[in-house]
């Protein structure tokens, strides 16, 4: 079975999460968030990649891709027949980018990138008030990981745009206008 997959890229806060989660509620895409799917692995009982996975997290840099991109191949495979998967927060950096081709490839039909933009500076401020108790939701995390994200994740997003892949909606709005926009890919 081939996948329909829309990867979902943004800043930190920029809401990923947020969008995803109503996306999945009314197209039937399933949402898969890299980072999701990595804080259980921390968690994980008997996990060996738990210490190294929240270094990463509270270092604000990327896991490497042989661990995210089997935690994303197993929810994929345990999910069974969908519409799709909305993989959020995934490919961050070229080593997510090249083993996710290196693996999936054949697998997966990757329809468009869905490039949430905003401000940094709402980022964070949406970031620190996010209330999830997350070890990444401070100043020094976050400070890192918009460094991460504006070295490593956009230069993927500027891949994706050279073949007109990338579908840009701005979401410093209001919730209901930005999903507003998002309605239009998927409808
Ligand atoms: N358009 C928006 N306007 C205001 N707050 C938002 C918006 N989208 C998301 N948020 C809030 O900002 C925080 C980050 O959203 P989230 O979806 O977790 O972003 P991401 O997954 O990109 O980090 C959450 O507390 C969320 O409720
Ligand atoms: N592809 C990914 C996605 C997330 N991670 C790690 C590093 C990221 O800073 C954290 C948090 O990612 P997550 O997508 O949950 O963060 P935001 O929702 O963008 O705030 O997880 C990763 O190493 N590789
Ligand atoms: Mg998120």
């Amino acid at each position: 079975m081939v996948h329909n997959v829309v990867f979902v890229l943004g800043p930190p806060g920029s809401g990923k999460g947020t969008i995803c989660a109503k996306i999945q509620e009314d197209f039937n895409y399933i949402h898969l968030s890299a980072g999701d799917l990595l804080r259980a692995e921390r968690q994980r009982e008997g996990s060996e990649f738990g210490a190294l996975i929240e270094g990463h997290i509270t270092n604000g840099t990327i896991v490497p891709v042989e661990i995210t991109c089997k935690l994303l191949e197993n929810a994929m495979k345990a999910a069974g027949d969908v519409r799709g998967f909305l993989v959020d927060g995934f490919p961050r950096n070229q080593n997510n980018l090249e083993g996710w081709n290196a693996e999936m490839t054949g697998k997966v039909d990757e329809k468009f990138v869905l490039y949430l933009s905003c401000p940094v500076d709402i980022c964070i401020s949406r970031c620190l008030n996010r209330g999830q108790g997350r070890t990444d939701d401070n100043e020094e995390s976050l400070k890192k990981r918009v460094v991460t994200y504006n070295s490593q994740t956009f230069p993927i997003i500027e891949h994706f745009e050279k073949s007109g892949q990338v579908r840009e909606v701005k979401s410093e709005r209001p919730v209901e206008e930005v999903y507003a926009d998002v309605v239009k890919l998927f409808s």
